[in-house]
């Protein structure tokens, strides 16, 4: 069987929309709510372990710049993508399969020697499951949120030197050092959600520059939200975003504000995508146009799996949790 690779360059695949709409109702968009930000204690520090590199190869044989077994494409072909270099956004309704999908990219990573995993959970409960062998962990705390993508872009700044004294252009995976993922579910919790407009201004800012400078260096942001709309992230943030995913959305326009203006009409509609399919969405890669995939689930089970085998290979020491 053949197989869609993405990442560099895009395999063509033939027209992707046309499927039928179905009649479904539209569950309403609801945002999270939480209790009030409380009193903003200073961040605690960020170990300089988060920057350290591993030792040993993975036995697992997988690298976190090996391309990512995204699910398969609209021929049940196996979709493979390029995340190392690239940025995400992934878009669409509650129940919509987008932390499935996160889950799934944070799986590849559990079991790379040379992976970092960051991940910023507004709504703690997505990507939970995961703690234990992520390299830090942010719940919806606007202050330790923004603290920990300083220190990332500090990393990135370091990173982006150590470049230009050697002439590079861009990290590699021979170059030793990790691929750092950050891995930000239900972005609108920390963009107009939790904590003051400032520090909201402060992580749109501080996200936008890991997005456009971060893959350079070796440092990769996946993001997911229910609603990407310009009030939410805005449309300078978005746009920075490589590769964009639509998951099922309520209307065309939503489905455009996630893929770009216009691909609704010509028949990559994620509002066509039935209710009783979470996980199927339209994949946009830079260049090209938007693909329909169904991305893979890992069930609870599978992901404790992962988490025990993760923890065999990478070791306890740099997993942890503030
Ligand atoms: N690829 C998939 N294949 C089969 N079922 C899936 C897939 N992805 C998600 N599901 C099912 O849909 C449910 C909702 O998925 P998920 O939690 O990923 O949605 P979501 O878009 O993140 O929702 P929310 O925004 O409310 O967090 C899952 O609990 C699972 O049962």
């Amino acid at each position: 069987m053949s197989s869609r690779h993405l990442g560099g360059t895009v395999v063509p695949g033939p027209r992707a929309g046309g499927n039928p709409p179905s009649a479904h109702n539209e569950p309403t968009q609801v945002l999270p709510t939480y209790p009030p930000a409380a009193e903003l204690a200073p961040a605690p520090a960020l170990p300089r372990r988060l920057l350290r590199r591993r030792r040993g190869t993975s036995v697992s044989g997988l690298s976190a710049y090996d391309k990512v077994h995204f699910g398969i494409d609209e021929y049940g072909r196996p979709l493979r993508v390029e995340l190392a270099s690239r940025s995400l956004l992934a878009g669409g309704l509650s129940r919509s399969g987008k932390s499935g999908f996160m889950s799934n990219g944070v799986g590849h990573m559990s079991q790379c020697t040379d992976a970092r995993i960051i991940l910023i959970d507004g709504k703690i409960v997505e990507l939970i499951l995961w703690k234990e062998i992520a390299d830090f962990f942010v719940g919806p705390d606007a202050h330790l949120a923004n603290h920990v993508l300083s220190v990332l872009q500090q990393e990135m700044d370091r990173r982006y030197e150590w470049l230009t004294e050697r002439r590079r252009r861009k990290v590699v995976k021979g170059d030793g050092m990790d691929l750092i993922t950050v891995w930000i579910d239900e972005l609108s919790v920390f963009t107009s959600v939790y904590g003051t407009k400032e520090s909201q201004e402060r992580f749109l800012s501080l996200l936008m520059d890991l997005v456009q400078r971060g893959p350079a260096a070796g440092i990769v942001v996946v993001a997911a939200t229910q609603r990407p709309s310009a009030d939410i992230v805005p449309t300078r943030v978005r746009d920075v975003f490589s590769y964009r995913v639509a998951f099922r959305c309520a209307t065309e326009a939503s489905s455009d504000i996630i893929l770009g203006t216009d691909w609704a009409a010509q028949g990559f509609d994620a509002s066509k995508i039935p209710p009783n399919r979470p996980g199927v969405g339209y994949c946009l890669a830079e260049e090209g146009r938007p693909f329909r995939f169904r991305s893979v689930y890992l069930t609870d089970d599978e992901i404790d799996t992962l988490v025990a085998r993760s923890l065999s290979i990478r070791g306890g020491q740099f997993g942890g949790a503030v």
